[in-house]
């Protein structure tokens, strides 16, 4: 039978039981104390698992890179069943630990994250006689859009070695993984991360369980754009500034409609000094998905106003983001139109046709270029750059998960400093 591995990648070690609690109650087989979360707790965490969970395996994800020997001998002393060792270490580092996990009773899992040639290097290993391969996207690289599972098919094919896989798996993925030969599924953030975690485990069990005849076909895969758009849709633009270290808010620029969230493209304009001619204009080369997003540097003069948002409304625009200031706000909360600006005033300016439509601008402190994605709620409006925009999107659902899961644990009675075991995590320096 497959064995569904609970991967606890988080920093707290009390929250890492309870996760684990529930994974296993779940149907999680295998516990990880994941690679930070050694880092955080040390060999302690290892001996604390192996006492809660006396009948299930514990593996210690050390991704040792050298001194092999040593680094086996404390996991598997600590309580530890599989050790992991990193397929980039030298050849001798597999051999120490491989003499050091048959003296203590202990498991070698090589672990081919972020090897160049992931099949070259199993052969390699398995040669040298390991016996347990993890086929492994690690968590940065899966938020660029890559997967394990094309490189699990063909090393299953070529194998005999024990395969795990690992990288951002779902029970629809891991559903497949099981199918293309995976005999352990491992998962952190799909479970980790949820606001019920035994049901989720319990979830890729289901999965992983169900033979590949019984199994619904597969979804038919989204586009990156398709995926991006539903993902910015669900969450915050809080959770998309965590996801970019705090960064992308525009300062100053707040709903005038609250309650409407957008999503969207940017058309920007440059303008001056309430000249209203360019962002109208702006409009008629704007579509559905577009935001027309305006720096105008004036926040006394308006360039906004009821009937350009009439305009916008017509012609199907996700929403308008202004540097600067709107007025007729009776008009622009009837029209329902998601309006962004920092300020409103009574008083307009001209239309010159100063400045210019589509070129790099500042908007809100912000550097924003045509097509960057415009996410505007009730907290405010951050920019996602488009180079970045799948990474961004993917990290920012990480953040939204997380704090579900954090929601959930304070809602049965954590505090918020006591999840995150605030004091603990002070800066020391
Ligand atoms: O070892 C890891 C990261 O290096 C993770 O434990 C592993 O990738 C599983 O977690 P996820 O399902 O979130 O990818």
């Amino acid at each position: 039978m497959v064995q569904i591995q609970v991967a606890l990648d988080v920093v707290e070690p009390d929250r890492a039981v309870r996760i684990a609690e529930e994974a296993a109650a779940g149907g999680a087989d295998w516990i990880e104390a994941g690679t930070p979360l050694i880092k955080s707790a040390g060999m302690d965490i290892i001996r604390r698992l192996r006492k809660i969970f006396p009948d299930k395996i514990i593996l210690a994800d050390m991704k040792t890179m050298d001194v092999g020997a040593a680094e086996v001998e404390m996991a598997a002393k600590s309580g530890a069943d599989v050790v992991t060792i990193l397929a980039a270490a030298d050849d001798a580092v597999i051999r120490q630990s491989l003499l050091s996990a048959k003296k203590y009773g202990v498991r070698i899992m090589v672990d081919l994250i972020s090897f160049p040639d992931p099949l070259a290097r199993a052969k390699e290993v398995e040669v040298l006689g390991v016996d347990l391969i993890n086929v492994h996207v690690g968590i940065d690289a899966q938020m660029t859009g890559v997967s394990p599972i094309e490189t699990l098919k063909k090393l299953a094919a070529e194998t005999d070695m024990e395969i795990a896989v690992a990288g951002g798996l779902t029970p629809e993925t891991a559903g497949e993984a099981a199918d293309a030969g995976a005999d352990i599924v491992i998962v952190g953030s799909y479970i980790i991360n949820s606001d019920n975690v035994t049901q989720s485990a319990a979830d890729i069990r289901k999965a992983v369980d169900l033979s590949a005849k019984s199994r619904a076909p597969a979804a038919e895969k989204k586009s990156k754009e398709t995926e991006m758009i539903e993902i910015f849709k669900k969450v915050s633009t809080s959770n998309i500034s965590d996801a970019m270290h705090r960064k992308g808010a525009m300062q100053g620029i707040s709903s005038k409609n609250p309650g409407k969230k957008i999503v969207g493209r940017a058309v920007t304009v440059r303008s001056f000094g309430g000249d209203w001619a360019k962002p109208v204009e702006a409009i008629d080369i704007s579509g559905p998905g577009d935001i027309v997003v305006i720096y105008n540097g004036d926040r006394d003069i308006a360039m906004w106003g009821g009937l350009a948002t009439l305009t916008a409304v017509n012609r199907k625009l996700e929403g308008v983001v202004i540097d600067g200031a709107v007025r007729d706000f009776d008009e622009v909360q009837k029209s329902d139109f998601p309006v962004f600006a920092s300020n409103v005033v009574p008083n307009a300016g001209d239309p010159k046709g100063l400045g210019e439509i589509n070129v790099e601008i500042i908007c809100g402190n912000q550097t924003v270029n045509p097509g960057d994605y415009i996410i505007g709620d009730d907290s405010g409006v951050v920019v996602v750059p488009k180079e970045r925009a799948y990474e961004i999107a993917r990290r920012s659902e990480e953040v939204w998960k997380r704090e579900k899961r954090l929601f959930e644990e304070i809602k049965n009675g954590k505090t918020l400093a006591s999840a995150l075991e605030l004091l603990k995590w002070e800066n020391k320096k």
